[in-house]
């Protein structure tokens, strides 16, 4: 597209939405100001750089696009070149099994800050601050039950490997001069009944208690439910209720994945609630295709709902946006971009809403309204907005990425074997 018909067209709608109160120069602004933190993970199908054994914990990568990551000189590559086509700047959200191990073994509780030094060099070159997660799953130790093992010695193991994470994580935020977000998410559950319950989420709480007695200053806590697991069909110790729960009396982040809950319920209804007792909530951004698939992340109702909410709860400041998908079975750097680029446009309407004439109609009883321009606000011009936002963060407008994408896999990804 022309440089000048994206601005004619800006122009335009700019126009329009001045006509409704709405400022599209300040929304840009403000979605400037907003990052993502975009998760290692797709590039390389949730491997990491630990050991070649097999993704577990329940979840699944399907698909075997060619050209995934196999190092972290490509993996690096690959984020850096995705990022290069989303407008603004962002975070990168690392897993613990994507340290530097030097080629070695390093246990999971052993795992230390100098594992992280040349991921941390990497952050300030690139200027992308880190998140980070513990991890799990894919362990020879990770099973059925991690944190609440009620095997002392794997429980303790997992303990251990938790704390270490969280000292990185704390050395992160430290050295970026902005709090590292440390997720938590363990997979622990049951594929058949349990006669238990209690027991373990007795377990994980003492876990918890145990890993959180250290306070730090520089990263924040999070942690993450889910409804089932692929193979843990039957129960999930870390359920929405127990980590609610434990997240107000605590005073913790709670992770919302829209990936993990009955598929008819509203994660974006969640945001108002939750943000009444517990300080921030960390958003995990997928897109479950009847279960917790991991598809990569569209602009479709549920993800535009989310972005409303947050919008209309004025809490920009208090909602880290992160995405968690893992789609095996396209280009993966398109996967990325696709998701991201998506994310952003669903903010970007949610910016847009002329909200106080919304709640103008809704204060005075007058429905008819409120729904008239709610549905009017769908077809109003936010394309032209987000294409001069591309335009003015020199990215891909449009389309345009598509071919720079292919180009990228043509001259390097489809190299890997
Ligand atoms: C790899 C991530 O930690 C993982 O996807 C987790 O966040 C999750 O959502 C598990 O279903
Ligand atoms: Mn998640």
């Amino acid at each position: 597209m022309k440089e000048q018909q994206i601005i004619n067209a800006y122009e335009i709608a700019k126009e329009r939405y001045a006509k409704l109160g709405i400022d599209t120069d300040a929304v840009m602004e403000t979605l400037q100001s907003v990052p993502m933190s975009m998760h290692c993970w797709q590039a390389d199908d949730v491997t990491g750089f630990e050991s070649q054994g097999s993704l577990t914990g329940g979840i699944q990568a399907t698909g075997n696009y060619p050209g995934k990551a196999r190092n972290i000189e490509e993996l690096r590559a690959d984020i850096l070149k995705a990022a290069s086509y989303v407008p603004g700047k962002h975070r990168l959200n690392l897993h613990e099994i994507y340290g530097e191990f030097g080629g070695q073994f390093v246990d999971r509780d052993q795992v230390e800050v100098k594992h992280f030094e040349g991921w941390m060099q990497w952050s300030k070159e690139n200027d992308m601050k880190l998140d980070f997660n513990s991890t799990s799953f894919s362990h020879p130790k990770s099973g059925n039950l991690s944190l609440s093992n009620p095997d002392k010695a794997i429980r303790d193991f997992w303990i251990e490997h938790t704390k270490r994470c969280r000292a990185i994580a704390e050395e992160m935020g430290k050295r970026q001069g902005d709090p590292c977000i440390m997720n938590l998410w363990v997979h622990d559950g049951s594929k058949d009944i349990t006669v238990n319950r209690m027991k373990y989420r007795a377990l994980l709480k003492d876990s918890l208690d145990q890993i959180f007695a250290q306070k730090y200053d520089h990263m924040k806590d999070c942690i993450e439910s889910k409804v089932f697991g692929i193979g843990l069909e039957s129960y999930t110790v870390g359920s929405n209720d127990f980590y609610i729960g434990y997240g107000v009396q605590n005073q913790k982040l709670i992770t919302l994945d829209t990936g993990h809950f009955h598929p008819t319920e509203s994660v974006a209804d969640k945001v108002s609630s939750l943000l009444l007792y517990v300080p921030e909530l960390m958003l995990h951004v997928s897109r479950p295709v009847r279960w917790d698939s991991d598809h990569v992340t569209i602009m479709n109702d549920d993800t535009l709902d989310l972005c409303k909410e947050i919008v209309r709860c004025n809490a920009l400041n208090r909602v880290h946006i992160g995405l968690d998908y893992f789609d095996a079975s396209i280009n993966r750097i398109g996967a990325y971009v696709i998701g991201m680029r998506a994310t952003q446009k669903c903010l970007l309407q949610a910016l847009l809403e002329p909200l106080n004439t919304l709640r103008d109609y809704e204060e005075t009883d007058r429905g008819f309204q409120r729904l008239a321009l709610l549905e009017e606000c769908k077809s109003l011009p936010w394309g032209a907005v987000w294409d001069m936002f591309c335009l003015k963060n020199n990215v891909p407008v449009g389309e345009e990425y598509i071919a720079e994408v292919e180009k990228y896999e043509a001259e390097v990804t489809s190299k890997r074997n």
